[in-house]
């Protein structure tokens, strides 16, 4: 390549709009080094070489067995749902009941999918941050001063009989794999809500009227895969797949591929999470940190990427409906732990990402009445 051309590939104000498209697209133009666009000042790049050398930076995150979960051991798999929602915000889920061919059929259609022509991928692409359906790049690329590595399509997943008609017909079996995957990720999670307020000291205690409207509020609650796409990177050590963040939900359940690139931040330092082939990650979001009173923690996480392999993830982001106040449980508040959130609401929060840049967990510390 000559010096010139080198010097046009790194200038941003030269042809933004090439940014705009993706880094999918950026690869199969051939890129061989990374634009300045996506290089991350000093501070905030992944020291790659210090996660090489020290192995105790791969972190085994605390493992909840799903079926133990619903059998008599349920107590004290509750105790280690409790310890691990509060040390690290983050466990693994194995046992699941998810069949190994309901999350083949998603991660394969789903890689057909970024594998279509651009035009095809492009036709999904929307500033509309409440789109039924939206494909995309970096985290929030109207705001974004530096790009992240990384493609994402977003599918709104509840009331699907609404969304359905929106998504993608191309890969062709992409909705039905994604209909069928979602329906599990979602009655995954309400079961996983079910343990949380338990866990939690809820269950029971709640008023009996109460129980039913507190269900179907989980029931109807809003639901978001969101489809992530990490082509393989030139240069790793100068960008992120996905920059610190925390997620705005109560349960977020990722389903990712056995590419490690997760990261978590554990007592102010990165880890890597180790995949564990056939399981899930499940996180703590803002919604249950702020629900929780901030008994359990809604955790900085990022992702990094790597040179060789390209990685892809599916995140089901899960919470209250769209019109629901979010405020600490009635029942955690007391004297002895005065109420630490502000009322939060869903339209307040995408009036935040609109407007900023959402990097770290700046919404959350916004909704915050102490430090916690
Ligand atoms: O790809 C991953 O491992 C994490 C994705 C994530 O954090 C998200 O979608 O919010
Ligand atoms: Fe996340």
């Amino acid at each position: 390549m000559s010096p010139v051309m080198s010097r046009r590939e790194d200038d941003p104000s030269i042809d933004n709009t090439r940014y705009q498209k993706g880094v999918r697209h950026l690869c199969e133009n051939g890129i061989t080094s990374v634009p300045r666009k996506y290089i991350l000042p000093v501070s905030d790049r992944p020291n790659l070489n210090e996660r090489q050398n020290l192995h105790d930076l791969n972190l085994k995150l605390p493992i909840i067995d799903f079926a133990q979960l619903q059998g008599p051991e349920r107590s004290q798999v509750l105790k280690n749902l409790a310890k691990a929602c509060e040390e690290y915000g983050f466990f693994q889920v194995t046992n699941h009941g998810i069949p190994m061919g309901v999350i083949q059929k998603m991660i394969d259609a789903c890689k057909r999918f970024f594998d279509l022509p651009f035009e095809d991928r492009a036709k999904y692409m929307s500033a509309d941050m409440s789109a039924p359906v939206r494909y995309g790049t970096s985290f929030n690329q109207k705001n974004d001063g530096v790009f992240c590595w990384r493609d994402f399509l977003k599918l709104v997943c509840n009331p699907l009989s609404d969304v359905l008609p929106y998504w993608p017909t191309s890969p062709a079996d992409l909705r039905e794999a994604a209909v069928t995957y979602s329906q599990q990720a979602k009655f995954l999670y309400i079961k996983l809500v079910e343990a949380v307020l338990e866990s939690l000291g809820l269950v029971g205690t709640t008023m009996k009227e109460d129980e039913d409207n507190v269900w179907k509020e989980f029931q109807d609650g809003s639901h978001l895969m969101v489809v992530n796409c990490y082509p393989s990177c030139p240069q790793p050590d100068l960008t992120l797949g996905m920059p610190p963040h925390s997620d705005y939900g109560f349960l977020t359940i990722l389903l990712q591929d056995e590419v490690e690139g997760l990261q978590i931040q554990s007592q102010g330092k990165w880890v890597t999470v180790e995949p564990l082939p056939n399981s899930f990650v499940v996180n703590v979001g803002d919604h249950l940190e702020i629900f929780s009173n901030g008994r359990y923690k809604s955790v900085l996480h990022r992702v990094l990427v790597n040179s060789s392999k390209s990685r892809m993830s599916v995140a089901s982001l899960h919470s209250f409906g769209f019109d629901r106040v979010v405020r600490p449980s009635s029942k955690l508040v007391d004297e002895a732990n005065p109420r630490r959130y502000k009322d939060t609401d869903f339209s307040s929060f995408l009036e935040y990402v609109s407007s900023c840049e959402p990097k770290r967990k700046n919404f959350l510390e916004s909704r915050k009445l102490t430090s916690v």
